[in-house]
């Protein structure tokens, strides 16, 4: 396997260039001429690109309009959430433009400058090319480290006490080769038991250790980082039933965010307060989610961690990839493929998951369309698909068990019942790819609020109106609530309160000082990454979509636990299958040693 997805790529999609609104469109450049000028006005460069362009050509001494072009088009492959530009691959974009047939990069004072980089084929705006390698080096260190020293015997006892439990032979395999190195990339999809093996795989360093293990448990949202600490917590009570002198972990294990690991600075977005010259306390640092870590984000966590401290990045590669740039995890994963230093474990056997679900999941990753479709049209209690393509059927299609999943929170909030207005908001979830538009979360949360507030019996006024659904959309640390974490607004005493699902208890707060968050009767896959729902409706946009991805569909379908259904079309179906997410990285290409 070379890529996360087992089929080889296919040619970059033609994508649809953007067209303008007219002529005070912003993304229209005043004033620019020649190359750059046809490519902004056939709509695959923006104002801001040439721009920049222009900027850094102006700098540096650069006039050939095909070197502003290529970097115009590396700002714009950042913007998009590449790292660097592929030049080879962008044409097939936009085959129909008037492109250069040479680059003359070899010898452009912005390369000789080390402004852009152009290596490998694909050219970096310089900050871009020295996080990626700082990445790649940091991580060649850390594997070309001498392995820790393992009390064998010790270790052989301990995992004789963990396979008394549940523990898979992959597992356990897994939890065994972990423990001999420094870093370790532990990959699955959901319910392939990643948790458990990291609890086992922590009571097993403890005990090695033979006292206090600095652990940390991370993620990259609050949410997320909290389901961590719930379950490993819940894992490592399930080892203590078999072995119950295990050292005892589970008062010591915080599950924080990354930013919040690195010690987040009011005044500076993008350093922290632990970097290389102030490194992390930790022993063992696990990151959980980690398909969502962003380039920059990974070179800060790496350069923060101690030579000797064990790192442990758990995260299923088929799952979208960051909203900043990069595609870290999957390119870990490919780039070690075959490595005999491999750092990777792979999990695959689902334990959770209905089978038909399973099922759904195989074909997508195998990229068989057919076999997809098949399996959502054969009868299944967990798995259903409804074509539909016209607004009336989808809305009657998800109108009935948005109502009542509403209904049942509301129900939950008018009774002063928060935690169970929590537990109700994960029985059901419907997910869009789009925020905005006819497919888009926005639409749909206000068609939910319209059918629920048909009710007579239910109130809908204003913004916290009680049984609203929340969505924390950025991170507080001053309110301490988090990116990602969920909340209903419930009746207390008669008044209105905001509740956010906290790791250890319910946080309360008077509504409106939660200013970051979002309705959430619909929420966007992106946003719905490590969650999952007992029954989820997957909303499929139109064939057209460019957000439509196999990576997208994966993400929204892996999130039910034991019902998905999808409304959409045959063909978006097809499309979705067909569309992989192309990001321009050299990470994996650097790991492969090409
Ligand atoms: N070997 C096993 N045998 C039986 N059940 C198992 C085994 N390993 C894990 N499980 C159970 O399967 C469920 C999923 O495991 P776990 O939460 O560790 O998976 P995960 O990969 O971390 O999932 P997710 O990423 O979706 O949270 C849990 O209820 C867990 O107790």
């Amino acid at each position: 396997m070379t890529e996360p997805f087992e089929t080889p790529r296919p040619s970059a999609p033609q994508e649809p260039l953007w067209e303008p609104t007219g002529e005070q469109d912003w993304r229209i450049a005043t004033g620019a001429t020649g190359l750059l000028a046809t490519f902004n006005e056939a709509g695959l460069l923006t104002s801001s690109d040439l721009h920049v362009a222009t900027r850094i050509g102006a700098l540096g001494g650069e006039e050939d309009e095909r070197v502003l072009l290529a970097v115009a088009l590396a700002v714009r492959a950042v913007r998009r959430g590449s790292v660097c530009l592929d030049l080879a691959a962008v044409r097939e974009t936009a085959p129909d433009l008037p492109w250069p047939d040479v680059w003359p990069l070899e010898g452009s004072p912005l390369v000789e400058a080390g402004v852009v980089r152009w290596e490998l084929g694909l050219l970096y705006l310089d900050r871009y090319h020295r996080l990626e390698t700082q990445v790649h080096d940091d991580l060649a260190l850390r594997l070309a480290q001498a392995p820790p020293t393992i009390d064998e015997a010790r270790l052989d006892a301990a995992l004789a006490k963990v396979r008394a439990g549940h523990f898979s032979r992959e597992q356990e395999a897994a939890v065994a080769a972990a423990v001999r190195r420094r870093t370790t990339i532990l990959t699955g999809g959901p319910g392939t038991g990643k948790t458990t093996t990291v609890a086992r795989l922590l009571a097993l360093l403890a005990d090695e250790a033979g006292g206090g293990l600095a652990i940390a448990l991370a993620a990259p949202t609050g949410k997320a980082a909290t389901r961590l600490q719930e379950a490993v917590a819940t894992e490592l009570a399930d080892v203590a039933t078999t072995w119950p002198e295990a050292p005892d972990l589970v008062g010591r294990l915080e599950g924080l965010t990354l930013h919040r690991l690195l010690g987040w600075r009011p005044d500076n977005a993008t350093r922290f307060r632990h970097d290389r010259a102030n490194r992390l306390k930790y022993d063992v640092v696990v990151v959980d989610e980690s398909s969502m870590v962003e380039l920059t984000m990974m070179g800060r966590l790496l350069e923060a961690l101690r030579p000797d401290c064990r790192l442990v990045l758990v995260g299923d590669p088929r799952q979208l990839t960051s909203v900043g740039a990069g595609a870290v995890l999957s390119d870990l994963v490919a780039g070690f493929e075959g490595r005999p230093d491999s750092p990777v474990s792979a999990l695959t056997e689902n334990f959770r998951s209905e089978e038909d679900i399973k099922a759904l999941a195989a074909a997508l990753r195998l990229g068989d369309a057919d076999e997809v479709l098949r399996v959502l049209r054969a009868p299944s209690e967990q798995v259903s698909f409804v074509e539909a393509d016209d607004e009336a059927a989808i809305e009657a299609a998800l109108r009935p068990d948005s109502v009542a999943a509403g209904r049942a929170i509301w129900a939950a909030a008018t009774q002063e019942d928060p935690a169970r207005a929590l537990a109700e908001l994960d029985r059901y979830r419907l997910l869009c790819a789009h925020r905005e538009g006819p497919y888009g979360v926005r639409r749909w949360n206000h068609l939910v609020e319209r059918w629920l507030a048909e009710d007579p019996d239910i109130e809908i006024w204003g913004e916290w109106y009680v049984g609203r659904p929340l969505l924390v959309t950025s991170n507080d640390y001053a309110l301490d609530v988090y990116n990602g974490e969920t909340g209903v607004v419930v009746r207390q005493d008669g008044r209105s309160r905001a509740f956010v699902a906290g790791s250890e208890r319910l946080k309360q707060f008077a509504p409106g000082r939660l200013d970051a968050v979002e309705t959430m009767h619909a929420m966007t896959i992106h946003k719905s990454q490590g969650s999952q729902a007992d029954r989820v409706t997957v909303l499929l946009p139109d064939e057209g979509s460019r957000l439509l991805t196999r990576e997208l569909f994966y993400t929204a379908v892996t999130r039910a636990r034991s019902h998905v259904r999808v409304v959409g079309t045959e063909a978006a179906v097809r499309a979705a299958v067909a569309g992989q997410a192309q990001r321009a990285t050299g990470l994996r290409l650097r790991l492969a040693g090409l």
